[in-house]
């Protein structure tokens, strides 16, 4: 029953999309997750693939919307422009914090004080085995994937990091993962500043993500008339309005859409 409902949902979620696009692609701006919604988890940072056509076939969708395509990530923009070269996308980056766009670049440095905090960091994570700390200047991420026993202390000494970095940071929660990132902006935030420019400015959103970040652009394109998708299981809850169930299925409705 449960895989019946998956289906319809999948196949409803694609139709939609192809219909939307296809039909009006001067109407629509995506913006689209990278990790879990472009790309497979995997099970280190690092050990992610990108799939050899997905680059060109998000360079032609891109080229339809008339440059209205984003990527949402929480990676810095520097690693998302490394993992679809040779094409630099409208980009934010690091939850929002960091983003590119026909507007201009907006980027963030580590104080001191949080290079500081990285240091300890890490030095700490050397007494939790299969615990990887990823370093992202202004953002950091303790991943527990590959030692999922460390979660509960983790989460507790991440509580601790994110009152002594203060109120310029706040804990991200992810997907086997605790984050400080940059409190200021979003990922709503960022589509939000993606749109006070052409070529997304009057263009309305479908926004496709799998993540607890991606819910605040899932609810600016719920607000502004558009398109929400959440990736995954039938179960997370989620402010998104429709699913799909693999990033595979994602990159299916990418090649439709750029072919
Ligand atoms: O907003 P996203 O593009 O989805 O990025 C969110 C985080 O993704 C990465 O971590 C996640 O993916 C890893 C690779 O599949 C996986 O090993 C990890 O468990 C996941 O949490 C990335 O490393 C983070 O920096 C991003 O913030
Ligand atoms: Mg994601």
């Amino acid at each position: 029953m449960q895989s019946l409902e998956k289906t319809v949902q999948d196949d409803t979620a694609t139709q939609e999309m192809l219909s939307l696009v296809l039909d009006e692609p001067e109407r629509w701006a995506m913006f689209l997750d990278i990790d879990g919604t472009l790309l497979n988890l995997a099970p280190t940072p690092d050990a992610i693939e990108v799939p050899e056509a997905l680059p060109g076939q998000l360079h032609r969708l891109s080229n339809k919307l008339g440059g209205a395509l984003a990527l949402v990530t929480g990676r810095s923009l520097a690693y998302a422009d490394a993992l679809f070269k040779p094409f630099a996308f409208p980009t934010a980056g690091l939850h929002g914090a960091e983003i590119r766009s026909a507007a201009g670049m907006h980027t963030l440095e580590a104080t001191p004080e949080f290079q500081a905090l990285k240091h300890a960091l890490t030095a700490e994570a050397e007494h939790y085995p299969g615990v990887l700390i990823e370093d992202k200047g202004p953002a950091v991420a303790a991943h527990y994937r590959l030692a999922p026993e460390y979660e509960k202390v983790l989460e507790e000494r991440m509580h601790h990091y994110a009152k002594v970095a203060g109120p310029n940071w706040a804990l991200q929660l992810g997907k086997m993962v605790f984050e400080l990132r940059p409190a200021r902006s979003s990922k709503g935030d960022a589509l939000e500043r993606f749109f006070q420019s052409d070529p997304f400015k009057d263009r309305c959103p479908i926004t496709i993500g799998d993540d607890l970040t991606d819910e605040s652009m899932f609810a600016i394109a719920n607000a502004r008339g558009g398109v929400s998708v959440r990736v995954g299981a039938i179960g997370a809850p989620s402010c998104a309005t429709s699913r799909l169930s693999s990033a595979a299925l994602v990159r299916n409705v990418i090649a439709a859409l750029a072919a």
